[in-house]
């Protein structure tokens, strides 16, 4: 489990309390949360875009915290793929829930429709002047004047997108912690790339980083510390 605090707060001179927390992720360890991931309501959709061998790949309890002032609660357009060694993209799918109301006041997603059938993208940090949260890459050009529709859901609403759709998330304006939790789930038969020479070596570069401080390990390989987080949620572990 890694758990993260938003930036604003913790490069400040804050004291990084439960207060900070932005988000819960790698949860997989934890029964409580990991619950979510095997949940029938959710897997009978999933099975549509994986097939009937579904691993979770990654997990996420997100709490956008209200806005510190800096505009750093929000999260860039991006692809999840761009975070994935693994393909076909096509049998990877995303479940996001709302565990509350979620509006344009505390930072709904934001889709833009369409752009899941286009292709992966350059993404670096975007040059935001109030910092950006660990990892939070963006997309680097899509095309602004692209339609935007911005996601009202109410608690339990879940939206399952594909890892190539460009989304983010706005500015929490309210005084309360927004709250989704969501999995990244894929077919078992999909196989890892080596994204050596791709558009995913920055983020690969900082995946590995991460990896060898957490496991305490002098040398780790991208699929390696997939493989670590990956549970299988139905049917048979087959590559993933
Ligand atoms: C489909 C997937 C979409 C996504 O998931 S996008 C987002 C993915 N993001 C991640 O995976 C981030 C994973 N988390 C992390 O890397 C770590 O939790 C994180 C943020 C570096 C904190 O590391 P820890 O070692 O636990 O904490 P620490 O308090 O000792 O801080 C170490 C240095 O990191 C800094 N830090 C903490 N939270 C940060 C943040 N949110 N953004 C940027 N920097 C952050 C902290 O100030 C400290 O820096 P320094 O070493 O003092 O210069
Ligand atoms: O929950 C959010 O604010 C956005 C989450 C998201 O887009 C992601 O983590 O990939």
């Amino acid at each position: 489990m890694v758990v993260m605090r938003d930036v604003a707060i913790a490069k400040s001179e804050f004291v990084p309390d439960q207060k900070a927390i932005t988000k819960v992720q790698d949860f997989q360890e934890l029964p409580e949360l990991f619950e979510y991931c095997s949940l029938p309501q959710i897997v009978q959709y999933v099975k549509c875009f994986t097939g009937p061998n579904i691993m979770s790949m990654h997990t996420m309890l997100i709490n956008k915290p209200p806005d510190a002032g800096k505009k750093t609660s929000r999260h860039p357009m991006h692809q999840d793929l761009h975070y994935f060694p693994f393909r076909p993209a096509d049998r990877i799918v995303c479940a996001w829930t709302a565990m509350e109301r979620i509006d344009r006041s505390n930072g709904c997603l934001v889709v833009l429709p369409g752009t899941h059938t286009g292709e992966l993208k350059q993404h670096d940090y975007p040059e935001w002047e109030g910092g950006v949260n660990k990892m939070y890459h963006g997309v680097r050009d899509y095309d602004p004047s692209l339609p935007r529709v911005h996601l009202t859901m109410e608690k339990g609403d879940t939206v399952f997108f594909h890892p190539i759709l460009i989304h983010g998330s706005g500015m929490n304006r309210t005084a309360g912690f927004r709250k989704a939790i969501s999995c990244h789930y894929a077919s078992s038969d999909c196989y890892y790339i080596d994204v050596k020479g791709t558009t995913q070596e920055n983020i690969e570069k900082e995946v590995i980083e991460l990896a060898l401080k957490r496991y305490g390990v002098e040398e780790i390989l991208l699929k390696d510390a997939w493989m670590a987080k990956g549970r299988l949620v139905q049917g048979e572990r087959i590559n993933l």
